[in-house]
């Protein structure tokens, strides 16, 4: 998790909801643009593809038509008319049908159609023309018309599609400033029909004829995507961003200002003595006698009274606070000790929690060697307990600092062992002194089987690694009396004292007790 520092946080406090709402919202944009660019072009390529299928659809379907009319060309007309007005009378878009003779009607199902109607073939009348140059559909005065050149040069066959509003239904875009073109030569049909102003589209893809007929369409759109199309045509996808924004800016607000108060308040608790070391002894399980004792930190809070550390402890961490707070609990016990400097006895054992934090550097050796000397007595055995629910990593510089305790005299004990992650090469890279065995272990003595041999388990792996074992959490005489004859080096718990204050544990008998006259 992100590590926090006093002079960042006013900064962060300001800026750092800002910031998360702006990345959120230029990702945010990006993604939305992105999105609705891709929306666009998958639009305009499966539009482009369906309109030229249409297109050459029809043209294929009046080139069969007109194949199969050929039969009527050379044939009277009285014979053939019915036939033709069969054929117009079926098929809904085919409005007449005429036979031409040196390009003059000899027979058509129009009756009024004059020879002025015959649409002549020239470069301007806008004419499909494949490759064969034998059909041809034309735009004419706003008609459709498909003319079949037979082979007999001089009769041919005029199929009057009608209005050319056929073709302009194939044109019709599928959204708004989308705009498709069917390009013949150098016209551009659409679907308000020709045009030769020409039309700038973005995003634009042009395609020929599949069947290879000589023309073109191209499906565009005639808005650029940008910012300001998009609030104008795509507002949804930019709202949504803006409240993913207002979101990211509200949490990171909400959070940053929790985590800041929380690390104020605990800043401010640790400057005016708020926390106090607090003191449970360490019994040695073969005399009973005190050994020693654990320092853990409470908070005296004026509002809430008396905090345990696992609310605060994990704040401290995330904050870096916890290297502050450690030391403020070492000059506590080192103060309080040092009245009774001359009198302690041989080999004290005081053990302090250290984070991991607090083992990323040499500070923690100079916080020890102060506090041996506040303490004014040399022969105290300063005990450092890792936890092993937070795995140090074996570097250079954890090797350094464990090898500079050790020169101090220090031992180093690993905490709530077995409930952790830690593997038995654990132990031989740190030198560890001893294992602290977790509660959770020695609570089910007398009770549950599978606890009670795994408790048993981490004894022996003790015993086998030649290094002491501590006990926690032990509550009654019969779990004291187990541990003892398991051999247990000490044990620590309710059973001989709850955590007490450490100017009323200097107090308490048990300390006075083993205090030299
Ligand atoms: N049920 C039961 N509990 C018992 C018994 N005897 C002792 N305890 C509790 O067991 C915990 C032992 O401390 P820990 O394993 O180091 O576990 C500690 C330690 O990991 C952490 N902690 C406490 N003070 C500090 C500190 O100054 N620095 C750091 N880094 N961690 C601390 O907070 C944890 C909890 O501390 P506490 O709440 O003081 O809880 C203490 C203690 O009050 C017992 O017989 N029965």
């Amino acid at each position: 998790m992100t590590r926090f520092r006093s002079k960042h946080f006013a900064v962060l406090r300001k800026f750092y909801p800002l910031f998360m709402s702006v990345i959120i919202g230029v990702v945010g944009y990006m993604f939305a643009y992105f999105y609705t660019y891709n929306q666009q072009q998958t639009l305009t390529v499966n539009t482009n593809h369906i309109t030229l299928g249409k297109i050459d659809n029809l043209y294929t379907s009046l080139r069969s038509l007109s194949i199969a009319m050929n039969a009527f060309i050379t044939i009277d007309c009285e014979v053939a008319k019915p036939g033709l007005q069969e054929i117009v009378t079926r098929l809904p878009n085919i409005r007449a049908i005429t036979l031409l003779k040196d390009n003059k009607p000899f027979c058509s199902t129009n009756e009024h159609l004059k020879p002025s109607d015959i649409p002549p073939i020239t470069s301007d009348n806008v004419a499909i023309e494949p490759r064969s140059f034998n059909s041809y559909l034309i735009l004419w005065n706003n008609q459709l018309y498909f003319k079949q050149i037979a082979h007999d040069k001089n009769m041919n066959l005029l199929i009057d599609v009608g209005h050319y509003q056929v073709l302009k239904d194939i044109l019709v875009p599928r959204t708004p400033f989308q705009v498709i073109m069917l390009k013949l030569k150098n016209h551009v049909i659409t679907e308000h029909g020709i045009t030769d102003t020409p039309i700038k589209l973005y995003q634009s893809i042009t395609e020929r004829s599949f069947r290879n007929y000589n023309f073109y369409v191209k499906t565009g759109y005639t808005v650029r995507l940008d910012f300001f199309s998009m609030v104008k045509y795509h507002p949804i996808p930019l709202l949504i961003v803006l409240f993913a924004s207002i979101i990211a800016y509200v949490l990171t607000h909400w959070f940053i200002r929790n985590v800041a108060n929380a690390y104020y308040e605990l800043q401010s608790a640790i400057k005016n003595g708020h926390i106090k070391a607090y003191a449970q002894p360490l019994i040695y399980s073969h005399s009973g006698q005190l050994s020693g004792l654990e320092i853990l930190a409470r908070w005296h809070h004026p509002k809430f009274g008396l905090i345990n550390p696992d609310t605060f402890i994990q704040v401290a961490e995330e904050t870096g606070l916890i290297i502050q707070l450690t030391q403020t609990l070492f000059k506590q016990v080192a103060t309080t000790l040092a009245d009774y400097a001359d009198r302690l006895p041989d080999q004290l054992h005081v053990g302090f929690n250290i984070s991991r934090e607090h083992c990323k550097s040499l500070q923690l050796v100079e916080d020890c060697k102060k506090f041996l000397v506040q303490a004014k007595n040399k022969t105290i055995i300063l005990v450092i307990e890792i936890t092993e629910r937070q795995l140090i990593e074996v570097t250079d510089m954890t090797t350094k600092l464990f090898k500079e305790l050790h020169e101090l005299n220090a031992k180093i004990a690993l905490d709530d062992f077995g409930v952790g992650n830690s593997n038995l090469s654990y132990l031989n890279n740190f030198a560890i002194d001893y294992l602290k065995i977790d509660r959770s272990f020695v609570g089910h003595i007398g009770s549950d089987a599978l606890s009670k041999n795994i408790l048993d388990s981490i004894i022996e792996i003790t015993q086998a690694c030649n290094i002491e074992s501590c006990a926690e959490g032990v509550e009654t005489e019969e779990q004291a009396l187990y541990l003892k004859e398991k051999g247990v080096t000490y044990q620590q718990g309710y059973y001989y004292l709850e955590p007490i204050a450490i100017e009323d544990f200097v107090q308490h008998p048990m300390f006075q007790k083993c205090l030299r006259p």
